[in-house]
């Protein structure tokens, strides 16, 4: 099929130095794929990053972080916007899709510390910062002894803060520090089975805008697509779908793929750790949603909708 390319692309993007990484890698690789357009980036400032002192969930969850993006794309001003996966909303706004999902960074979970190798190592009372109701949950489970405490801001501002002492430790998605070339922050890695980590952790994601000129920009980024990861992040992301689609709620959700057979595994948490459902299916990687929905259901069998009543009554915040 005939592509039609436009003469100039423009990529709406957070400004923050991660988004900005993100929005580079795309507008390099589309200008290596058509080197006749002109691939250019706007930075913009979302409510989710000029909001630091709230917890995300009480003022509006994921959706902060690209309204802004998706009014860009609205008025014309971009013709598409890259986001980290996990910060998309399970439903966009009428006249908006996900065009392409790149290949998946490391999906991982990373302990950051200067001073400690691990969480095992971490002393009772030691103050670990995380945002994310997942982690935070897992750590309450294994690590009792350990004290949690809110984290927010962009990857830097995180790491200034562990480095200013005001924690022993924090827990960071390794993707993020692999693609800002900190790669020697991380001190270990969550092995999956003890973090499970969030849905599309790790995966970057191109949206795009309903549009009159005739440009089908789904054909222009298809080489941008990367399969393997697309099904893994469906599969993934029917299951926050299903539990609400909020970062309201400890909730996991990680799909591998080999030879074809996909490996689903989610689970949902009390914030405290206490209770927990988790579940896990196998299946042909082209039945993602199925996939989703099956491990859905084994969840619900575990009372996992009781667990997640009990957070909703909490509902404090997390950004996952
Ligand atoms: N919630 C913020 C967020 N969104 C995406 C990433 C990291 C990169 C990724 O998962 O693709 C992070 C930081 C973190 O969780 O430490």
């Amino acid at each position: 099929m005939e592509v039609n390319i436009p003469s100039r692309l423009v990529i709406a993007s957070r400004e923050s130095r991660l988004a900005l990484w993100q929005a580079e890698h795309v507008r390099d690789r589309l200008s290596q794929l058509y080197p006749q357009c002109s691939v250019e980036i706007l930075g913009m400032t979302t409510r989710g990053d000029q909001i630091l002192d709230r917890t995300l969930s009480k003022v509006g969850g994921k959706g902060l972080f690209v309204k802004e993006l998706e009014v860009a794309m609205a008025e014309g001003r971009a013709d598409l916007a890259v986001h980290s996966l996990k910060d998309v909303p399970m439903e966009l706004p009428d006249g908006f899709a996900l065009a392409a999902v790149l290949e998946r960074e490391d999906p991982r979970d990373a302990f950051v510390s200067n001073d400690y190798a691990s969480l095992a190592d971490l002393p009772a009372g030691a103050i670990v910062g995380t945002s994310s109701l997942r982690r935070q949950s897992l750590i309450a489970a294994r690590y009792p002894h350990l004290v949690i405490k809110p984290l927010r801001g962009n990857l830097d501002t995180r790491l200034g803060k562990l480095d200013r002492g005001d924690y022993a430790a924090i827990i960071l998605a390794a993707a993020g520090l692999k693609r800002l070339g900190l790669p020697q922050r991380i001190r270990a890695l969550l092995d999956p089975d003890d973090s499970l980590p969030a849905a599309g952790q790790g995966a970057m994601a191109i949206e795009i805008a309903e549009r009159t000129d005739g440009v089908d920009m789904i054909a222009l980024l298809a080489p941008l697509n990367h399969v393997v990861t697309s099904q893994a992040v469906t599969a993934e992301r029917r299951v926050s779908k299903v539990f609400g689609g909020s970062c309201q709620v400890p909730l996991a959700a990680h799909a591998t793929i080999e030879n074809g057979t996909m490996h689903l595994r989610a689970m949902v948490a009390t914030p405290d750790g206490k209770r927990v459902a988790s579940a896990e299916v196998h299946g042909p990687a082209t039945d993602a949603t199925q996939l989703g929905d099956q491990v859905s259901d084994k969840l619900r069998e575990q009372d996992a909708v009781a667990i997640l009543q009990s957070c909703l009554a909490e509902a404090d915040g997390a950004d996952d």
